[in-house]
């Protein structure tokens, strides 16, 4: 798992956008091969979205041969509710961008079966051969999508309830009436998104930081569903340095030296999107030796 620590939200964000731009651009899809990706909602990916929108206007990323999976939907809420995620993703994204509306898929909150939409989505996702990259973001309880403590770390997309903790921290989108937010969410399971080829996680803020010194620092734990990307062979946390506040120091050095010594020995040109070494290895600011 790598850990890449930048000054604040919006340096996190720039670093997001470019990867995200960088691995849909070498992908080069077709509408044979799309790019399959993952999205959340919340707060914390909206200056994400913000830069993909200006990175599209601008000409250097285009979401034509883009298919996109939503995380999670509310139960119950009218898809054009404002605090619905339809409505969130097309406000934030989907209406800024050229992704054909047919390849964007948000869970159906209102399907007269819950159980069958699920499956349904789950066959849709395994129909375009999995995701290719799913970017998360995660709840002060260390919840990703809506896969709340004790979730199955094997779990699928599904019915969830939600965790009094989650429907307090979302009562700010309800006018912060508690009573106003659903309290069942359709979510893929963390088993969907651990099932992606990459997984991207967003957390930023002070109120995110136990949640990161659990998924880095403790075992993997149901009660705290992030840990999961532990076992994933390619993750990646990408947190400001609010959310390092629980973490020991020396696990915030070693994580700034790796990117350090990355930078300085190897070189960024050196390497692959995952961080790893691509191709010959052509070392720079290495003394020469006597
Ligand atoms: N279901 C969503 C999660 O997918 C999201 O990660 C979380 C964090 O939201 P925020 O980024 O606003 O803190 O909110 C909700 O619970």
């Amino acid at each position: 798992m790598r850990l890449v620590i930048r000054n604040d939200a919006d340096t996190v964000a720039d670093y997001i956008a470019e990867y995200i731009k960088e691995r849909i651009n070498q992908f080069k899809p077709t509408a044979e091969r799309p790019f399959v990706i993952g999205l959340p909602t919340g707060s914390s990916p909206i200056g994400v979205y913000k830069r993909l929108v200006r990175l599209c206007n601008e000409g250097k990323l285009s979401f034509k041969n883009v298919v996109s999976f939503n995380m999670d939907e509310y139960v119950g809420l009218p898809r054009d509710h404002p605090e619905s995620y339809h409505s969130f993703m097309w406000n934030h994204l989907f209406k800024h961008i050229d992704i054909p509306p047919e390849n964007v898929n948000i869970l159906n909150g209102n399907a007269e079966d819950l159980q069958a939409e699920c499956e349904r989505y789950e066959s849709k996702i395994q129909s375009y051969g999995g995701i290719e990259l799913f970017m998360g973001g995660i709840g002060p309880d260390g919840h990703i999508a809506f896969n709340e403590p004790g979730s199955s770390l094997q779990s699928r997309t599904r019915v969830k309830t939600l965790a009094y903790e989650t429907i307090i921290a979302n009562a700010r989108f309800f006018g912060g009436d508690v009573s106003k937010v659903p309290k069942l969410a359709l979510t893929v399971g963390v088993g969907t998104v651990m099932d992606a080829r990459e997984v991207v996680v967003i957390i930023t803020g002070a109120n995110k930081a136990i949640a990161l010194a659990k998924c880095i620092e403790e075992g993997v734990n149901h009660m705290w569903t992030v840990s999961a990307i532990q076992t994933h062979p390619r993750s990646l946390v990408v947190c400001d340095d609010d959310a390092t506040l629980e973490l020991h120091v020396k696990t915030v050095r070693y994580f700034k030296s790796i990117e350090q010594v990355q930078d300085e020995m190897i070189g960024r040109e050196n390497l692959g999107l995952y961080g790893q070494v691509a191709g010959p290895l052509k070392y720079k600011n290495i003394p020469s030796g006597n």
